[in-house]
């Protein structure tokens, strides 16, 4: 069903621009059937799905300016424009858009939502052949069936060789997943805040939250969506422990301290008393109204299965032999959940394979979601290293 080789008629292209088009995000879905079956690393085939995907910018005539950003767990397409469900920002406005670090006037930037996920992209509350939601009979889907469901979208829009792939957290292993994959795709690619796999504290952390949301009775056994319920309340706490992930001590001090939500002294009740409380409590619940319990199980797992090396002998550095793509390696001094040390492992495993490789870490007090917030050094670092692969593959 999938075109390969030329853009789809729906792709903004120069030849749009010549049409009159605007130069605006444009949402769309592609669908897949049994002529491009994905086969899945779990051992079953999908041969019916799609991705749901967003562009921003035009792709230019010789398709070379494209960049495909990779979201983080509970991301989504909508990178750069209001998020039709929650009417709020995209969630890395600060970073595209014309003249922002990655610069849509520029760029042919294009964001979908992953394979598991409950944005549009083929997850478990997706209708499945039979009519009724997937559910937990989806295959649990790995980083890779991610990644290689991207490169069929790729393939749909006509497009040979990404200049970057960018994403942070696990945006970033799937960027990692891309230079391994398709090295010859890739010119360059930029992973911050993540790791070639996930830690055991991580996976350990990935199950409480699972637990919670398989805890609940309303999840019915992954059925909910056929029985009319929801699983709120075990969803919100899943998003109330993982956030606290996000975020480092400082960061948690400097919004709130020990001070009271709205009273004058403690109730000594199980009220929400502290603003830390409320404030973990808010985020639950606007969770819950955007994302899908069983889509947060295998989106979890995904991360928790990321293990690149394993792939490659146990060597990570085997992953990128040969190859000619150039890193850029971010990490945050605050961050816990992706440490910096395992991104010196990438760049350690990268100067093995004789890569070219930067790496930074970035001094901030925000946590792991300091990739998501305003960060002037990762900005410029953004902007310097997409500006030069721009420059040497001649992108003007
Ligand atoms: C990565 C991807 O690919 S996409 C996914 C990214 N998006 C998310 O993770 C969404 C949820 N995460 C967040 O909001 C993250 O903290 C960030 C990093 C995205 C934003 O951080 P910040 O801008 O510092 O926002 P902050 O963490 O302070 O949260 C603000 C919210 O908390 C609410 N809040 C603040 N204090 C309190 C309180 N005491 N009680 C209740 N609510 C409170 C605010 O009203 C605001 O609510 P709103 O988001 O509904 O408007
Ligand atoms: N807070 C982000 C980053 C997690 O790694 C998210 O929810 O996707």
């Amino acid at each position: 069903m999938a075109a390969s080789g030329a853009a789809p008629a729906e792709t903004p292209t120069v030849e749009a621009v010549a049409r009159g088009e605007a130069d605006r995000p444009h949402s769309a879905v592609v669908r897949f059937g049994a002529d491009t079956p994905l086969r899945l690393d779990a051992g079953g085939v999908l041969t019916s799905f799609q991705v749901a995907y967003q562009t921003y910018g035009m792709l230019n005539a010789a398709r070379s300016n494209a960049i495909l950003i990779c979201h983080a767990l509970s991301g989504d397409q909508h990178a750069a424009n209001v998020n039709p469900v929650t009417g709020k920002p995209g969630w890395w406005e600060t970073l595209i858009g014309p003249g922002k670090p990655i610069d849509t006037g520029r760029f042919f930037v294009i964001c979908s939502n992953v394979l598991g996920g409950c944005m549009g992209t083929t997850g478990p509350s997706s209708t499945a052949p039979g009519g009724r939601p997937y559910g937990l009979e989806l295959p649990v889907v790995t980083i890779r069936d991610m990644v290689r469901a991207q490169a069929m979208l790729v393939d749909h829009l006509g497009i040979e060789k990404l200049l970057a792939v960018v994403g942070g957290s696990m945006g970033g292993m799937q960027v990692l997943q891309w230079a391994a994959s398709y090295p010859e795709r890739v010119f360059a690619a930029f992973p911050m805040a993540s790791a070639a796999r996930h830690s055991a504290q991580n996976i350990g952390l990935h199950e409480v939250g699972r637990q919670a949301i398989m805890a609940d009775p309303d999840w019915r056994g992954g059925r909910y969506l056929e029985e009319g319920t929801s699983p709120r309340r075990g969803l919100a706490v899943a998003r109330m422990a993982a956030h606290i992930t996000y975020m480092s001590e400082a960061s948690l001090h400097r919004k709130f301290g020990r001070r009271l939500q709205e009273r004058e002294d403690r109730t000594f009740s199980f009220d929400a008393d502290f603003q830390v409380e409320s404030y973990l409590r808010h985020q639950g619940e606007a969770f819950v109204d955007r994302f899908d319990a069983n889509s947060y199980l295998y989106v979890t797992r995904a991360m928790d299965y990321f293990d690149l090396a394993a792939d490659y002998g146990g060597v990570l550095a085997n992953a990128f032999k040969g190859t000619r793509t150039r890193f850029c390696v971010v990490s945050f001094t605050s961050d816990w959940l992706f440490p910096t040390s395992g991104s010196r492992a990438i760049v350690h495993a990268l100067n093995a394979a004789g890569a070219p490789v930067s790496f930074a870490e970035i001094e901030s007090d925000k946590g792991h979601d300091a990739f998501l917030l305003e960060e002037p050094e990762l900005f410029a670092i953004t902007r310097g290293f997409l500006d030069s692969a721009a420059r040497t593959l001649g992108v003007s």
